[in-house]
């Protein structure tokens, strides 16, 4: 039926986010969707240190939109949505912006969920907000740590 699903949907690029994603869904009863870019993350194009890594351009420009793979199906289904990620400068990766704007989540109750090495999820809740309005966005978590336990109580509200 329309709407009566939950979807778990996560980035995950070194493991992390989809450890998390991985215990949110079983939590939740979700279906797992892992959003894969066309082209797969190396560690050379990981390396923050550097400039003209691949992540640090796109993560310097705002408007980059990297390509995913596009084989999400039945979203209509889904009325709930975690949308999983890990923090790269203080945002989400623009890979997540490619993923908004391909799916229309408008309407959807959408919980952002990530992983970091200390960085709260505060700063890139709040860009996707902004960038997205007509998404319902819920108040998201980060999952560092977070036991099930944890991810009980947080996915209750
Ligand atoms: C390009 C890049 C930028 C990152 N920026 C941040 C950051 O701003 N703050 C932080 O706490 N961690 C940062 N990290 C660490 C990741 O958020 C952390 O390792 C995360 O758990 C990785 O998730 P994954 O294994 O699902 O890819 C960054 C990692 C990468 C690769």
């Amino acid at each position: 039926a329309e709407g009566t699903k939950v979807l778990v949907a996560y980035f995950s690029a070194t493991g992390n986010t989809e450890k998390a994603a991985q215990q949110v869904a079983s939590i939740v009863s979700g279906d797992l969707h892992k959003i894969q870019p066309e082209k797969s993350y190396t560690s050379a194009d990981l390396n923050w240190r550097d400039k003209s890594s691949r992540s640090s351009v796109e993560m310097d420009d705002p408007t980059s939109r990297p390509a995913f793979i596009d084989d999400l199906k039945n979203l209509a289904e889904y009325d709930t949505v975690y949308l999983g990620f890990p923090i790269w400068w203080n945002q989400a990766p623009r890979l997540i912006n490619t993923f908004l704007e391909k799916y229309d989540l408008s309407g959807k109750t959408v919980i952002p969920f990530a992983t970091s090495g200390s960085s709260n999820i505060s700063n890139a809740e709040s860009e996707l907000r902004k960038a997205y309005p007509d998404v319902n966005w819920q108040k998201g978590k980060l999952m560092n740590g977070a036991t099930e336990e944890d991810i009980k109580n947080w996915t209750k509200k």
